[in-house]
């Protein structure tokens, strides 16, 4: 399936016209996970539908979304901007960044500068870099350029293969651990556990996919990340405000 997302993306990169505008003014992913308001940070995934799970929200209105996620706590916003297997779309990352205060991460496959340049113009704070989809050296590239354009980054690996790939080219500001392997699509909370003592103790880092409760929370912070990303598990409720409060095991008041 990696394979499959990454032929379309370069399918979808010859067609691709930046928009002629100034962007949005940028917002800290970093310092905002740094600083939590709680004890894991949290990043809140803007999700209609995933290539494992298929339609996850049908009723779908990613402002609404947004907002309450914001009210719910949320440190960081994730969106998905990918059409073909998401059923996102860049505009609701420029229609989410606009509604709320958080910072947003552009949720999508990047392997060209110029999806960097387009997620600046479209209103990202963040961009997403995925160690299993990216040679070491132009992961390293779209590192650099990302940063220098003024976007925070979080690098992403799966297994401690990628990690160590990784490590020799950047020192990642944050790095995710995807809890799912995207080739085969299972998910291990456990995930990061292995990893811990090769990941550089200043480094931000994200345990993503898979969460679904309070004992994931404690299971993936024993590990040592600083925060989460999730998606689904938040989607699936009715109302994400409440969906954060119950994931985080805080008293609901309706
Ligand atoms: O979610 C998928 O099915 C998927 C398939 C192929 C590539 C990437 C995929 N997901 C991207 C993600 O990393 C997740 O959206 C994110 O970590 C949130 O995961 P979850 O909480 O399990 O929805």
């Amino acid at each position: 399936m990696l394979d499959q997302i990454l032929e379309t993306k370069k399918e979808e990169i010859k067609q691709l016209i930046i928009p002629e505008n100034e962007g949005l003014p940028h917002r800290s992913f970093l310092q905002a996970l740094a600083k939590p308001n709680r004890r894991l940070a949290l990043i809140a995934e803007v999700k209609k539908a995933s290539p494992s799970k298929g339609l996850i929200k049908p009723d779908f209105h990613p402002v609404t979304i947004a907002k309450a996620y914001e009210r719910g706590g949320a440190d960081c916003l994730s969106v998905l901007t990918d059409t073909p297997y998401f059923q996102g779309k860049k505009e609701y990352l420029t229609e989410v960044k606009k509604a709320v205060n958080l910072p947003v991460l552009r949720k999508d496959f990047i392997i060209n500068s110029k999806q960097i340049i387009e997620a600046k113009h479209i209103g990202a704070d963040a961009v997403l870099l995925i160690g299993e989809a990216l040679e070491p050296a132009l992961l390293k590239e779209l590192y650099i350029h990302a940063e220098e354009i003024g976007l925070d980054v979080l690098v992403e690996v799966h297994d401690q293969h990628h990690l160590e790939q990784v490590l020799k080219v950047i020192k990642p500001k944050i790095l995710g651990v995807n809890n799912r392997n995207l080739k085969t699509f299972e998910t291990n909370i456990h995930q990061l556990s292995g990893m811990i003592s090769t990941i550089p103790q200043d480094t931000l880092l994200v345990s993503e996919s898979g969460i679904y409760t309070n004992n994931d929370l404690d299971l993936v912070q024993q590990f040592g990340a600083n925060a989460v990303l999730v998606g689904e598990s938040l989607m699936r409720k009715e109302d994400q405000t409440i969906a954060i409060k119950e994931l985080f095991g805080e008293p609901v008041y309706e």
